[in-house]
């Protein structure tokens, strides 16, 4: 048996992952054609590479189907409930930072922070009949964020990808989603709420608490581990 290491397949996070195992004496690569996901480990014995979508990495590590795994701050609290203990923080690993954030159009003068989205929530729904409508792939964060600032009148819409579109295409009026250098959130017209950081996510390397490991697992993570020192 081997130890499984868990990196995201493609995306900003999958080369920058191979780059900081590199700088450790640890050599990652993809083997076989270019769309096929097998990988192989060099520099330390006992490892194999599983590669994966970022978003998948916390459910395989929480399931113990891998033993190690990188991916973001933001996926991990989003996908395991309780992730501490089912997941362990190794270490961040300086990229991938982005924040998880709440945005509102930039023209709602009225609108800067946590209570002015509370109350404009409220009259939103006296208005319209129907509450705020609020598009998010984030939907655990972003609903015990606001419930916990005491912002109530809300709906969460689902939106996977390009959501700062939600608004300009009116099927939401606000957005909870991550950014990085603030350009997605301008070019869509939108504001950050002074108070409305829920999560400041980078890349990190995680280790399931629930994988098995005996004698061989144990001995490659301990290599693993040296090399991070
Ligand atoms: N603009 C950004 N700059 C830096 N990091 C980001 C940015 N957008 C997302 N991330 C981070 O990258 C990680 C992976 O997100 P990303 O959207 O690249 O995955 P993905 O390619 O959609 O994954 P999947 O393969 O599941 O579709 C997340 O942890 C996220 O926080
Ligand atoms: O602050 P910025 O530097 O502009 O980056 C933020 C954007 O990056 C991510 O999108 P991604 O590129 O993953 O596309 P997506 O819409 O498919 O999520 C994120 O969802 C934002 O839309």
């Amino acid at each position: 048996m081997s130890l499984k290491l868990g990196v995201p397949s493609k995306g900003r996070l999958m080369e920058k992952s191979f780059a900081w195992f590199e700088k450790r004496g640890i050599t990652l690569s993809r083997t076989g054609s270019d769309r096929e996901y097998a990988g192989h480990v060099d520099g330390v014995d006992g490892v194999s590479l599983v590669l994966l979508s970022a978003g998948e990495i916390p459910r395989e590590l929480a399931a113990g189907r891998i033993h190690l795994g990188i991916t973001g701050t933001d996926l991990v609290h989003e996908k395991l409930p309780r992730w501490e203990q089912q997941v362990q923080e190794v270490a961040p690993l300086g990229f991938g930072q982005a924040d998880l954030i709440i945005a509102v159009p930039a023209c709602w003068v009225d609108v800067d922070t946590l209570d002015d989205l509370d109350a404009a929530s409220s009259a939103f729904r006296a208005r319209h009949g129907h509450r705020l409508r609020i598009a998010t792939k984030y939907h655990r964060l972003v609903r015990e964020f606001l419930t916990d600032a005491g912002v109530a009148d809300f709906a969460l819409v689902d939106s996977q990808g390009a959501t700062e579109g939600t608004v300009k295409n009116e099927t939401a009026e606000a957005i909870a989603d991550i950014t990085s250098t603030g350009e997605t959130l301008r070019a869509n017209h939108l504001k950050i709420l002074s108070d409305g950081v829920i999560l400041k996510s980078q890349a990190t390397l995680w280790r399931s608490r629930t994988a098995a490991y005996g004698p061989s697992e144990k001995k490659a993570l301990d290599a693993i581990m040296e090399r991070l020192g």
